[in-house]
């Protein structure tokens, strides 16, 4: 599919590296963990060498000063607060991470090519923007804090281990290794079960949500077993990944037994065996099984906060992959009045998917403050050409022109400042009617909305809401009628007051009442602009400027209405077609 070309460099590295491009915002934050973290072990290797001193003292008869009681108290007390205000500060910091991914995802997506939202499903791009960024939140949370901390009490703890006895050492970390390696292996499947879980979630969720917009589809054609079926299946594969997932972590248990048992069980006989002969004294043998406690409660959580870590670079791919997503370009200029044709498709070709042409070398050209009516039979590319027309798509072959400079060379954003649309589908959001009106000019006053909702005959219906312009329309203006509805997108249009303007015709599903109604405030809205109207009744491009027939994305033909009927071509057969009909 072809979308505007240019777009800002697409990052294509690791999930992981990705996520520590986000916390490196937040070196400060981390270097206070990573000095806390410091402060830590100091405080859990200097109880070691006391305890170590005291038992030797106490076995020798000696005097153990008090101060050292009160220290190692205060040691205590100093390890608790420190510990504490850590967890407090990596929650903190773990919020503001996850807030600032969150946001810079959400603003890129806003920035991604339309084509992308053809192809994926909301739902999926929701649960992406939540249930995975909660679980990257649970891990900065829980583990970042373990990550600093438990490696530099291990480092610790080693020297001062083998300081005390190498053989020692050697046997209890054997056993811990191969606990870890086992550990390990056992976990490496898990960020492929998370990723699976997560991209099952994504699908359920995005079933849930079209069954919920299209409940009234569903419900009159009674697809309701059709849909439970799907999102069965869906919740079904999600649980068969969540049991695998769990299964691996089950697995691990008799490994994290032996990790936590083995080493004291080796550090006690052999020990017990050094001291008998003299090797080592009760004191260091005391404190070698406490250090052994600091190296042990590390390497049994640090599998589970590697488990953690593969789970999160898991749905980091997942989230991060919107990041990768092609955005639309930023660059270009914006231009004033430089042709009398505002509007020239000159021999465009374009496709959207590769296969099938769209809109076939088409031209043709679009006065200023003139009605350019597109007709022709479904599927002609009608819409396609506004999609043309604003810059959503580049075409594979020729040029769009607007007031003469060709489209690729316009500011996109410049461009469609200069175009309003009012579409067949009219989006409404679920916000207050004011609000919704002032989406066509955020800096309309009070006074200038009433005005343009006048202009649109839609003061009247709003007035006799609830709550007048502060009623809420609900999900996609689902309140609201039809006509209702386009004469709320007619009025934003008028308030946003551009020069082009691009309708789609949609009168005919309309009561008469209010298809008059809508018309009158077409009328209003096409006043002194240049309009291209995507027509579907042929009765309502009697006024304009000119024609053109579409026919397969291609131009059959192009006139006034009477030189069209005069010509008796593809016109005249579409007509007859339609008022036979
Ligand atoms: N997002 C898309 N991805 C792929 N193909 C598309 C997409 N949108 C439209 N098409 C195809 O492009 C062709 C032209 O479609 P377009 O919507 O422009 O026709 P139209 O004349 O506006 O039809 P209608 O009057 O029914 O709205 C059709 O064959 C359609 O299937």
């Amino acid at each position: 599919m072809q979308g505007t070309e240019g777009s800002p460099e697409v990052d294509s590295s690791p999930s992981l590296y990705t996520l520590r491009s986000f916390i490196k915002d937040y070196r400060w934050h981390i270097f206070i963990c990573l000095l806390s973290s410091i402060i830590n072990v100091g405080i859990d290797i200097s109880l070691a060498v006391l305890v170590q001193q005291g038992i030797n003292q106490a076995i020798s008869g000696d005097h153990f000063d008090t101060w050292k009681i009160g220290f190692i108290a205060l040691m205590i007390v100093v390890g608790f607060i420190v510990k504490y205000l850590v967890k407090a500060f990596t929650v903190s910091v773990s919020t503001r991470i996850t807030r600032h991914i969150q946001t810079h995802i959400f603003d890129h997506l806003g920035n991604v090519k339309i084509s992308f939202f053809a192809q994926h499903s909301t739902g999926d791009t929701v649960s992406r923007l939540t249930s995975n960024i909660s679980s990257i939140q649970n891990f900065l949370q829980n583990d970042l804090y373990n990550l600093l901390y438990l490696p530099l009490l291990c480092v610790a703890a080693t020297i001062y281990m083998l300081s005390i006895n190498w053989l020692l050492f050697v046997s209890c970390i054997a056993i811990i290794l191969v606990s870890v390696l086992l550990i390990g292996i056992i976990s490496r499947p898990v960020s492929k079960y998370a990723s699976e879980l997560q991209a099952h979630i994504g699908r359920s969720n995005s079933i849930s949500q079209d069954a919920y917009m299209g409940l009234h589809v569903i419900k009159a054609f009674g697809l309701k077993p059709v849909f439970s079926g799907k999102y069965r299946s869906a919740m079904e594969d999600a649980l068969s990944s969540s049991i695998a997932l769990e299964k691996r972590k089950t697995w691990m248990n008799p490994f994290i037994v032996l990790l936590k048992l083995g080493p004291f069980i080796v550090c006690i006989l052999l020990g017990g065996y050094m001291v008998i002969h003299e090797t080592i004294d009760l004191g260091r043998l005391t404190a070698f099984l406490q250090l052994l406690n600091y190296l042990v409660n590390p390497a049994s959580v640090l599998p589970m906060v590697i488990t953690n870590l593969r789970h999160v670079i898991g749905v980091s791919k997942h989230l991060f992959e919107l990041l990768r997503q092609p955005t639309e370009r930023a660059d270009g200029n914006a231009f004033g009045k430089g042709s009398d044709h505002l509007i020239e498709f000159q021999q465009v070709s374009f496709t959207y998917d590769g296969s099938k042409q769209a809109v076939d070398n088409l031209s043709f050209k679009v006065r200023e403050n003139t009605t350019t009516a597109l007709v022709g039979a479904s599927g002609s590319g009608k819409s396609t050409l506004f999609q043309l027309i604003c810059g959503f798509y580049e075409p594979d072959q020729g040029c769009c022109k607007f007031y003469g400079r060709d489209i690729r060379e316009w500011n996109l954003k410049a461009l469609r400042e200069q175009i309003a649309i009012v579409s067949q589908d009219i989006f409404l959001f679920p916000v207050t009617i004011a609000e919704n009106l002032c989406y066509g000019r955020s800096s309309a006053t009070s006074e200038e909305m009433i005005e343009a909702a006048k202009a649109a005959n839609a003061h009247e219906f709003i007035m006799r809401l609830p709550e007048g312009y502060d009623t809420v329309v609900g999900e996609r203006g689902a309140s609201l009628s039809g006509g209702q509805r386009q004469r709320l997108a007619i009025a934003r249009a008028i308030l946003k007051d551009a020069p082009v303007l691009l309708l789609d015709e949609a009168t005919a599903a309309l009561d008469m009442e209010s298809e008059a109604l809508v018309q009158e405030a077409l009328k209003e809205l096409m006043k002194d602009k240049t309009v291209l109207i995507i027509a579907h009744r042929l009765s309502t491009v009697r006024d304009a400027d000119q024609i053109l027939v579409l026919d397969q994305g291609t131009l059959l033909e192009s006139g006034t209405y009477e030189e069209l009927l005069k010509r008796e071509g593809p016109f005249t057969h579409l007509f007859h077609a339609q008022y036979s009909a």
